[in-house]
């Protein structure tokens, strides 16, 4: 198997593995290859890696952030070294197109730890309070054990998303990548090692939503950070709430895109492209809900149908390819249920809808389609799909757009595009989610705060703001004077 790795799991600084667990394979969605088979976590397992992270912890969390940055930032700079390597093994585990993880996902991990490394000897500060004679001041302290639960999107970029603040505040963490991409969290946890990193402090175990909950519950544990569904965002966040345990939740969406009549077409249609065919629409933040205004809907349609059906699919190790496979059979198979509820429920299927005769037989692969007439009732203007299907409905003004904009469950994300930077400025005020753009779509670079609001989490990644959520503050308040008792 061309992607096996030496064990199933990394624990304590070496591969570990323990042949009791159900057996967990990693298919290769362009082929149907499986590429490697692993074991899922036993309960063992699970001690085994909490108890290393407890041990690690203390002594980590008393050297000064300068030096844990240190390592950090060293590890970024091998992950940079070795990023055709890791892309490669990103584009087996997900099926993304190499055109995509060569540039955006060992580096947006890479962004990640150097960010942090960065950053940690400046941010990681307390308060001085005076208060007359007496004063006060705070510290922000590690949170102890974190856990780390990813999806099968972006498997190395989310590792690095949580491991890099989690660490770098003093912490340790157990990650448990998606059972659809076991692989990359592994190669992470190796080269964290190799860059200093001492043993104990980011532990790999593999595992599925029978394993999930083995971490969330456990006593040791202080903090979980999801990134998945909103339905296991609920399950998580209750088992966590049980505990009482910090909690970041990284949701799935049903974005808007506003599209006004003054915006320059070609961008907007780039931009509700990008937004919801890059790693083949598997995106959480995708503006799924492209709202066109009415001047310029047909013109919009008819440039964006063109633009569409030019989109190269294929073999993901080919540079020239732009969309490759859905990540699993059993995620294409939802993506084509919906997209037949859309044309049962009477959306115009402008392009696309089905499977591409020329890359068809074991490879999971999907048109990008778009569907036009959609109305906010039907079932794909209201359900996260999660595959390449962009959903365009037509509005008439700003009120009537934003309402309908708003009138969802969800709030991870939004996208305006228009002329008028007054109108940007005053829509995206009115919008409610976490994460907006204006003029462009789904940049997230690690300077800035990424996140959801409504059903689609609470938390931040990325940004100083992370760290708040990987710390906690003591409060010390110092008595200078007598103490003066009434009794
Ligand atoms: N907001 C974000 O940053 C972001 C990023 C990527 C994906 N997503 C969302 O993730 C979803 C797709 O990913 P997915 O299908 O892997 O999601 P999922 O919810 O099925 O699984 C996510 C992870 O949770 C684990 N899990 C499942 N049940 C669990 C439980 N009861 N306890 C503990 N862990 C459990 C899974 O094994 C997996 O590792 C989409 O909804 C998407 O929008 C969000
Ligand atoms: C965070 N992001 C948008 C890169 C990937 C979410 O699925
Ligand atoms: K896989």
């Amino acid at each position: 198997m061309r992607a096996q790795p030496k064990a199933s799991h990394f624990i304590d600084g070496e591969y570990v593995e323990d042949a009791a667990g159900t057996v967990i394979e990693s298919i290769y969605p362009a082929t149907g290859e499986v590429i490697a088979r692993l074991h899922a976590a036993t309960p063992a397992i699970v001690e085994r890696a909490i108890a290393a992270a407890r041990r690690a912890q203390p002594e980590w969390a008393a050297m000064s952030p300068t030096a844990r940055g240190r390592i950090l930032k060293r590890a970024a700079d091998i992950m940079r070294e070795r990023n055709r390597e890791l892309s490669e093994l990103e584009t087996l585990d997900t099926g993304k197109p190499i055109q995509e993880t060569i540039v955006a996902d060992p580096t947006s991990g890479a962004d990640s730890l150097e960010f942090f490394g960065g950053v940690a000897a400046a941010a990681l500060n307390g308060d001085y309070i005076p208060l007359g004679g007496d004063f006060a001041y705070t510290k922000r302290v590690p949170l102890g054990v974190c856990v780390g639960i990813g999806a099968w999107n972006y498997p190395q970029q989310i590792a690095c998303w949580k491991g890099a603040p989690a660490l770098v505040a003093g912490n340790a963490m157990v990650f448990k990548p998606s059972e659809n991409t076991p692989l990359g969290a592994l190669k992470i946890a190796e080269i964290l090692i190799e860059a200093g990193l001492p043993k104990g402090l980011f532990n790999v175990i593999q595992g599925d939503r029978s394993t999930g909950p083995l971490l969330v519950n456990h006593k040791d544990v202080a903090k979980v950070s999801l990134t998945g569904s909103v339905p296991t965002g609920r399950k998580v966040y209750e088992a966590a709430a049980a505990g009482l345990r910090h909690v970041t939740m990284e949701l799935g969406g049903k974005s808007p895109l506003i599209v006004f009549d003054d915006a320059d077409l070609e961008s907007a249609i780039g931009g509700a492209m990008l937004g919801n065919f890059y790693s083949t629409g598997q995106v959480c933040s995708n503006g799924t809900r492209v709202f066109v205004q009415k001047k310029i809907k047909e013109a919009f349609l008819a440039r964006l149908k063109e633009r569409t059906e030019a989109i190269v699919i294929g073999d993901p190790m080919d540079e020239a390819t732009q969309l490759g496979p859905m990540v699993s059979k059993a995620q294409r198979d939802k993506v084509l249920s919906y997209t037949e509820k859309g044309k049962a429920e009477g959306a115009r299927l402008v392009t696309g809808g089905g499977i591409p005769n020329h890359v068809s037989g074991e490879g999971t692969y999907i048109q990008p389609t778009v569907f036009a007439d959609v109305t906010d009732e039907m079932t794909i203007a209201r359900e996260e799909i999660f595959g390449p299907v962009m959903c365009v409905l037509d509005f008439d003004d700003e009120a009537e757009v934003v309402a309908r904009a708003n009138a969802t469950e969800f709030g991870l994300s939004a996208g305006v595009f228009t002329a008028d930077l007054t109108r940007a400025h005053r829509v995206v005020d009115r919008l409610e989610a976490g994460t907006l753009w204006i003029n462009t779509y789904n940049l997230c670079p690690v300077e800035i705060p990424f996140g959801g609001s409504k059903q689609s989490g609470f938390g931040r990644e990325n940004s100083v703001a992370a760290l708040n959520h990987y710390t906690e503050l003591k409060t010390v308040y110092v008595g200078m004077g007598p103490v003066e008792a009434p009794y």
